[in-house]
């Protein structure tokens, strides 16, 4: 099986590309440059696809379409990056996710996909056409999120970052069990679901979602725990898939 891991920007693309090794560059179409680990426990592809969901599906399936072209198409898609972490709210309600921690997507969620109505936001499937939610495989999903120490929970996708507590509590009223934002996984989602390859979301939180507060973040920690992270992806996706899977190469 071959994995390709797909980050917004290059300090994410080389915190996951330190789990592997040494890595050689691959030119793709388009411009993008592809990170091929060159050997080690993680022999991955990883590549800064850059910011948003709209960047995120276009590099995603970029390079599975230049894999399948190939004759080598990837087994496992696995959008990650730094991450918003929501903050628990009342008893009873998900726990919420601390500076440092890892989210495992169970479901990826696409929250501003939709439409202003009266009534306030319908997403785009109440207006009769597309989809907002990918649910990975959640054998997998348990299997990573074990190995990495991670949560599991919905991550929702946004294009505008999340910049006060009055829009983080309607995401969360809206996706109960959220615990992290970002603005790739969605993008990433629908292109492997194109391609019928099954997908993943990782995410290590850097800052909390709410109120803009730059000097609060820890991009640096979620970095470190990124890489730690993907240092558990074999494992996990060997536990989950069977023996001695070869990663990602052909
Ligand atoms: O300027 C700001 O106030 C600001 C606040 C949070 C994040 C940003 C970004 O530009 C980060 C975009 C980048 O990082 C991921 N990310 C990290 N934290 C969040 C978040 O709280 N909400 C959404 N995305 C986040 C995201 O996936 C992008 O790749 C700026």
């Amino acid at each position: 099986m071959r994995v390709l891991v797909v980050t917004a920007v290059t300090a994410e693309r080389d915190a996951v590309a330190a789990a592997a090794g040494p890595c050689d560059e691959v030119a793709l179409p388009g411009g993008y440059a592809l990170l091929r680990a060159a050997g080690g426990p993680v022999a991955c592809d990883v590549l800064a696809a850059g910011v948003g969901p709209a960047a995120a599906a276009a590099g995603a399936a970029t390079a599975l379409t230049a894999a399948a072209l190939a004759g080598a198409p990837y087994g496992l898609v696995v959008s990650a990056g730094i991450g918003g972490g929501f903050v628990p709210g009342p008893e009873g309600s998900p726990p919420g996710a601390p500076l440092g921690s890892v989210v495992v997507a169970d479901a990826i969620v696409a929250a501003d996909l939709g439409a202003e109505t009266p009534d306030g936001f319908a997403p785009v499937t109440d207006l009769g056409f597309g989809t907002v939610a990918h649910r990975p495989d959640p054998a997998l999903v348990e299997a990573v999120a074990a190995a990495a120490g991670a949560a599991a929970g919905t991550v929702v996708t946004v294009s505008t970052v999340t910049g006060s507590a009055a829009r983080a509590a309607e995401l969360a009223e809206r996706h109960p069990g959220v615990l992290a934002e970002a603005m790739e996984g969605f993008g990433v989602a629908e292109a492997a679901a194109a391609h019928g390859v099954p997908v993943l979301e990782v995410r290590t939180v850097s800052n909390a979602v709410g109120p803009r507060d730059r000097g609060a973040w820890r991009i640096g920690a979620a970095l470190t725990a990124l890489t730690g992270a993907f240092r558990t992806l074999p494992g996990a996706l060997t536990a989950a898939t069977g023996p001695a899977p070869d990663l990602h190469r052909s």
